[in-house]
């Protein structure tokens, strides 16, 4: 019997979460989803498939902050573009010979595995303010055979995203649930909703050395305080001192992201070639709308022994 104490105690989606958020499970198979709603308006909705959050709403609902590709698919047949996919036990394309995740794809199986909604929870601030959280989880068992076949480890997963009034937390829990060890790496790939790329900086990075995927895998050091993006850019801040990275839209605060045990970032934007390139997404010039600040563990590998877990996230905050 496998041990799945990392579960929370079972509560079943039909439970009251509190007197005030509403929670609904809508959909069948591939496209079921589970959409949370507080009294104040404030919404979020996960995809089981990829335990993917595709929509977050804050201020009173009013304000969405994820970017979504018009052509994401929302049915199970590839990973969603936009959201927030989850990205495991591999980041990017895998070691290429050798290892463990050598015969997985890009990013791995999490994004594209069918979680189960564990339940909700609710809660209130000093403030008064309702919370809810919603938990996922994906184990060994639940994996498609191929997926099974690339990496035949004993693991549980539990995620849960919390929806407060002006943030969402989202928090991975990995547990080793068999006899031998294994390595992974974990990333939660955030794509922003943003107006204008061209007026947007991304600060919290100073002094952080980065790879940069555009240019060879070169390795660099950030030495502007803000990143500003004019062109594509997929580059990986490593072992980051500060806990929050900032995104700035025409010198105002739009969003915090604040890392937990996390010591990754990634940025990414595609510009106008990359993203014509991708089927999925749209429209074309849709660039100019998003950036992704991708937190994770993705330099080297997190170990866990027998019975050990890992645990980490992040909590981003609506500054409009
Ligand atoms: O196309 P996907 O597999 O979803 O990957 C999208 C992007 O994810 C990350 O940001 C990587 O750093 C990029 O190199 C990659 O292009």
């Amino acid at each position: 019997m496998v041990d799945r104490t990392n579960r929370p105690s079972a509560l079943k989606a039909t439970d009251a979460a509190g007197p005030e958020a509403q929670v609904d499970i809508v959909g069948s198979g591939s496209s079921s989803k589970v959409i949370a709603t507080l009294p104040s308006g404030e919404s979020v909705e996960v995809l089981l498939f990829g335990a993917t959050v595709t929509s977050w709403k804050s201020n009173g609902g009013k304000t969405e902050n994820l970017w979504l590709s018009e052509k994401a698919a929302l049915d199970g047949s590839k990973a969603v573009r936009g959201g927030v996919p989850v990205v495991f036990p591999v980041f990017g394309p895998p070691p290429k010979s050798d290892h463990p995740t050598s015969s997985l794809p890009q990013h791995g199986f999490a994004r594209t595995s069918r979680w189960e909604f564990l339940g909700k929870s609710s809660a209130e601030d000093a403030l008064g303010s309702n919370s809810v959280k919603l938990d996922f989880g994906l184990y060994s068992s639940g994996l498609t055979e191929d997926a099974r076949k690339a990496w035949p480890l004993d693991f549980g997963l539990l995620y849960s995203v919390t929806l407060s009034k002006d943030s969402l937390q989202t928090i991975i829990n990995v547990r080793n649930e068999g006899e031998q060890s294994f390595e992974f790496q974990f990333l939660l790939h955030t794509y922003f909703k943003i107006q204008d790329i061209s007026k947007v900086a991304i600060n919290g990075l100073l002094g952080v050395t980065y790879v940069d995927k555009v240019l060879n895998a070169t390795e660099h050091k950030q030495s502007d305080n803000s990143v500003k993006i004019t062109g594509e850019v997929d580059r990986v801040y490593a072992s980051i001192p500060q806990n929050t990275t900032s995104i700035v839209e025409d010198g105002k605060p739009r969003f915090d992201v604040v890392r937990d045990n996390l010591q990754d970032t990634v940025v990414w934007n595609p510009w106008v070639e990359k993203a014509k390139s991708m089927g999925d997404f749209s429209p074309d010039d849709d660039y100019k709308h998003m950036v992704c600040v991708e937190v994770g563990a993705v330099q080297g590998w997190q170990k866990l022994e027998k019975g050990e877990v890992f645990e980490g996230g992040q909590t981003i905050k609506s500054l409009l």
